[in-house]
């Protein structure tokens, strides 16, 4: 199987990649609306994207391209841990607290704030499009004095020296990664890393009907649905438009899902199906199987 993924080499993502799909052909795309184009074009079997930090929320622009430009299904989630190193070039390893600029993905930043603020107090912050991209870059630059946050695997494959480890603020750090294809065809994965079964759905309320979330949750709630997650994105069409994405933690079935959406439908709402898919939980440990 050919899997497109965020790349380039060495990101979070390659890793979930690297563990969920070790036989697989793997192909990096510089950005997540690249990956999921080259999916929908065909050029890869699945895609792997980055799709919700536990410290940092949603990666917004996968949410909004999955659901706005290329409606495909998801077949797959992986969930990772994730730990964030400050590296630089050798050349700067012995005065890497005079560096000027730092630079990482968005979300990484993010979850490094408080070692960034404490201790880079002065630098400046740069997004890059992921983590081995800034790597990357800061290996092109050797003479800058700049850094960057991401994986041990990006210090290795750049040749960068971690100056400092796990800087992330909080331990409990994990990014799931979902798991796309053209069609909805499953994953043939039989992995000891299975951890469940869970459906995506969007949902559209209608126009200024009071109580229609509280209707809707309701339908869940007294099936005994149990939702993991729920979380609202605008829908691009008017201030205080907005859809709601919504996490159930169970396999589509026969009856219960079907009813639940058959009677939000009836409330006027749209509801639209991503995905109902095995679930993956990658530890410590076995983020290290290659
Ligand atoms: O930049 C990477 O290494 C990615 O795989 C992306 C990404 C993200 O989008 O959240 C994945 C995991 C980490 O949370 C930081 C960055």
């Amino acid at each position: 199987m050919k899997i497109g993924y965020l790349g380039p080499k060495a990101t979070f993502t390659d890793l979930a990649v690297t563990t969920m799909f070790p036989h697989s052909e793997k192909i990096p795309y510089d950005t997540i609306p690249e990956c999921i184009d080259a999916v929908s074009e065909g050029k890869v079997d699945a895609g792997v994207v980055p799709l919700e930090n536990a410290l940092e929320g949603s990666v917004n622009l996968t949410l909004d391209y999955l659901i706005h430009e290329q409606l495909l299904p998801i077949v797959g989630e992986i969930i990772a841990p994730i730990q964030q190193h400050l590296m630089v070039h050798p050349y700067h390893a012995h005065h890497w607290r005079e560096i000027k600029e730092v630079y990482s993905h968005s979300h990484a930043i993010a979850q490094c704030h408080k070692f960034l603020h404490t201790s880079l107090k002065n630098a400046k912050q740069v997004y890059m499009t992921s983590t081995s991209a800034a790597a990357k870059f800061v290996s092109e630059h050797p003479h800058l004095p700049i850094a960057a946050i991401a994986n041990r695997l990006a210090a290795q494959e750049y040749g960068l020296t971690i100056v400092r480890e796990n800087i992330h603020d909080y331990d409990y750090n994990h990014t799931r990664f979902i798991v796309v294809r053209k069609q909805n065809k499953p994953l043939d994965i039989d992995s000891p890393l299975y951890a469940g079964d869970k459906t995506t759905i969007v949902v559209m309320l209608p126009k200024d009907q009071p109580g229609a979330l509280h209707q809707v949750l309701s339908a869940f709630a007294w099936r005994k649905l149990n939702l993991t997650k729920i979380e609202s994105r605008p829908a691009k069409t008017g201030l205080g438009n907005y859809f709601f994405i919504i996490d159930i933690d169970q396999k589509m079935d026969e009856v219960l899902i079907p009813g639940a959406i058959a009677e939000i439908e009836a409330l006027g709402c749209s509801v639209q199906v991503l995905g109902s898919y095995p679930y993956y939980s990658i530890t410590k440990e076995a983020k290290n199987v290659k």
